[in-house]
């Protein structure tokens, strides 16, 4: 029986996650902690699970491994250098591995994969993410991490930059820069989370989107991070593309 604690549990995902482990017959929920709540309950938990926010996951992240708790993160928000301090803490601390995804739907999971085999073979890649208004951070952790995918694919095949010949631009129009792939981001009331990774070539555009229609669609993929981390390879591990054999 795994022990999960899970922070962020009266969150939209947090809550989800609650519902997934206490539907599990290999799981048991013995913590289930909050903003301003005592972290302390989750000290009787095997995994951790943090569905917060980009400025409480770190702080969640360093107790967690400092308490030798395996951690499953779906928060978002991690770049290089978090990455980096994260790797410093598991070194200062020999117990506990973790999982850090900013997307554990499956079907999302393979939209990244598909972009980052196809993005070599076109001239322009470019990324539109389309959430919820709720959601805080922009762009989403899914299309940065596509981003970063495309580029690196296109790097390692000598893929020159999408042709684009703005020179006069209002603050904002051509989207953000992730490493030279552009992304766009809208919020609208209706959505969940959505993807377009829109590949341009000679005559042909290949589009390549993932819709997630609830929250619950994120939980196979969570519980299989549960079920997974303890015995993962390495003692960070970024996506999920590795637990299902890709
Ligand atoms: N990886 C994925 O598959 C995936 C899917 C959906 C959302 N997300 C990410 O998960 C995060 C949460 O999304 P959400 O829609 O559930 O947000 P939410 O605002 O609905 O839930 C966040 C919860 O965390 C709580 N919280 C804030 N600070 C905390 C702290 N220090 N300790 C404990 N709890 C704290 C809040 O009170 C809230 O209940 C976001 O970063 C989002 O991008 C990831
Ligand atoms: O609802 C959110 O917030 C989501 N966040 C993740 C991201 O930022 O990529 C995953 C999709 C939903």
């Amino acid at each position: 029986m795994i022990k999960v604690g899970v922070l962020g549990a009266r969150g939209r995902m947090g809550a989800e996650v609650c519902r997934a482990v206490e539907g599990a017959d290999d799981m048991e929920l013995v913590a289930a902690v909050d903003q301003d709540d005592v972290r302390d309950p989750l000290a009787a938990a095997d995994v951790a699970v943090d569905f917060t926010h980009p400025d409480a996951v770190m702080d969640n992240v360093r107790w967690c491994v400092e308490h030798g708790l395996h951690v499953v993160v779906g928060t978002t928000g991690f770049d290089a250098s978090r990455l980096d301090t994260v790797r410093s803490w598991l070194t200062a601390h020999g117990k506990g591995n973790v999982l850090i995804a900013p997307n554990f739907g499956i079907g999302a999971v393979l939209m990244m994969h598909f972009a980052q085999k196809a993005a070599p073979f076109f001239e322009s890649v470019e990324i539109i993410e389309l959430h919820h208004p709720n959601k805080a951070d922009a762009p989403s952790g899914t299309a940065h991490r596509t981003a970063e995918l495309v580029a690196a694919a296109r790097g390692e095949a000598g893929t020159g930059p999408s042709p684009d010949a703005t020179t006069a631009e209002l603050k904002g129009a051509r989207g953000a820069d992730v490493d030279g792939v552009r992304v766009h981001a809208v919020r609208l009331s209706g959505l969940i989370a959505h993807q377009e990774v829109l590949l341009g070539g000679h005559g042909e555009v290949l589009t390549v989107r993932h819709d997630s229609m609830n929250r619950e669609s994120f939980m196979p993929g969570v519980l299989l991070g549960v079920r997974s981390v303890a015995g993962l390879p390495d003692r960070l591990t970024v996506g999920i593309e590795s637990l299902l054999g890709l």
